[in-house]
């Protein structure tokens, strides 16, 4: 089995790459200089060249900010680029696993959001990110659609790191406990995408949509708090209260997910995050020391 991760350098992309290497599967993660989704005349020639026989998507645009500004290229890779995708893959027989978010719907929904819900979009990054799902839908049967929550990992840009930062830097930004939704670590998607990846290699007819995030959802004031006293652990950090963003708090978010039909379908349960939490913050740290030891 050959697999062709789009997307390894990412947070999730690279968990996976681990994984794949430790499980012996044979696999390619061109960079994004080789495999640029923008590029979408592209994308075709790179299926056609590597000949998957599974592509795992880790790749897309992320910002929800950022995307309400540059509308156009949140499309351009989220939609145009996974449209150009699942028809390659279709093409060459290949299967495809493609993440997608919660941003699909609108966050109203006081429980966790089943995959019978229907998606609603409210911001230019969930749309695109709905309109690219039904493309892999219309072009490409052979595929599954993974929709996650929070991710976080000790690297890159996520809530964890962000708020790790603003302690040090003392810049605090305002959180909400009107927004929930399940903190997931990069690490267990990555475990998921394996278990799928394994599962579909053994001939199993499971394609459509599935949800996953870790097992319980908490309010980005709360998960803040949480890594403050976390934080508090390694570092001397004076803050007393956390502020709260007043004028985004005005609106009740919900992006927590059931992951129930995943784990009915495949075996794979959620696990949960605190502990997960907490290494992470000491591996944050421990890394800043490694590195001022050099
Ligand atoms: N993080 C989250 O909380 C959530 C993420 N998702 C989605 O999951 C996916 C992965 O998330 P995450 O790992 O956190 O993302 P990261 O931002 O950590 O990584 C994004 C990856 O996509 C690559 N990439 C971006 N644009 C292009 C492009 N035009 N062509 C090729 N590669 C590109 C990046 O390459 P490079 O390193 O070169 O920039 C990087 O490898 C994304 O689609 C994201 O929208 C869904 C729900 C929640
Ligand atoms: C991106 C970003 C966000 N924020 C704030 C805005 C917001 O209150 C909070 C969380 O922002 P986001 O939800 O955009 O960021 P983030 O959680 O990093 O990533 C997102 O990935 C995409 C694909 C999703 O689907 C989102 O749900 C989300 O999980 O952090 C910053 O302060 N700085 C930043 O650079």
């Amino acid at each position: 089995m050959e697999v062709l991760v789009i997307g390894g350098s990412g947070q999730i992309g690279r968990e996976l790459c681990h994984l794949l290497e430790e499980a012996g599967i044979s696999f390619m993660a061109p960079d994004r200089e080789e495999f640029d989704l923008e590029n979408h005349k592209n994308v075709s020639r790179q299926i056609k060249k590597w000949h998957p026989d599974i592509v795992i998507n880790t790749a897309g645009y992320r910002d929800a900010g950022h995307a309400t500004n540059e509308p156009s290229r949140c499309f351009s890779i989220n939609r145009d680029a996974v449209s150009n995708l699942a028809r390659a893959c279709a093409l060459q027989n290949s299967a495809l696993i493609q993440i997608s978010s919660w941003r699909v719907f609108d966050g109203k929904k006081k429980e966790a959001y089943s995959e019978k819900d229907t998606p609603n979009p409210e911001s230019v990054l969930g749309n695109a990110f709905w309109q690219g799902e039904q493309q892999i839908h219309q072009h490409c049967p052979k595929h599954i659609i993974l929709r996650l929550s929070w991710i976080i990992s000790e690297k890159g840009h996520n809530r964890v790191t962000r708020l790790l930062k603003s302690f040090e830097e003392e810049k605090l930004a305002g959180t909400c406990p009107n927004h929930k939704g399940c903190p997931t670590t990069a690490i267990d998607v990555a475990r998921v995408l394996l278990g799928i990846t394994q599962q579909i290699s053994c001939g199993i007819d499971v394609w459509g949509t599935y949800h996953y995030n870790a097992s319980e959802t908490i309010d980005e004031y709360s998960l803040a708090e949480i890594v403050l006293a976390e934080a508090s652990q390694y570092r001397d950090i004076q803050i007393e209260t956390l502020p709260v963003d007043e004028k985004e708090d005005q609106l009740v978010i919900n992006a927590s997910l059931d992951g129930t039909k995943l784990k009915h379908t495949f075996g794979i349960k959620p696990r949960p995050w605190r502990s997960a939490l907490a290494q992470l913050v000491r591996n944050y740290y421990q890394k800043d020391e490694q590195e001022e030891a050099v």
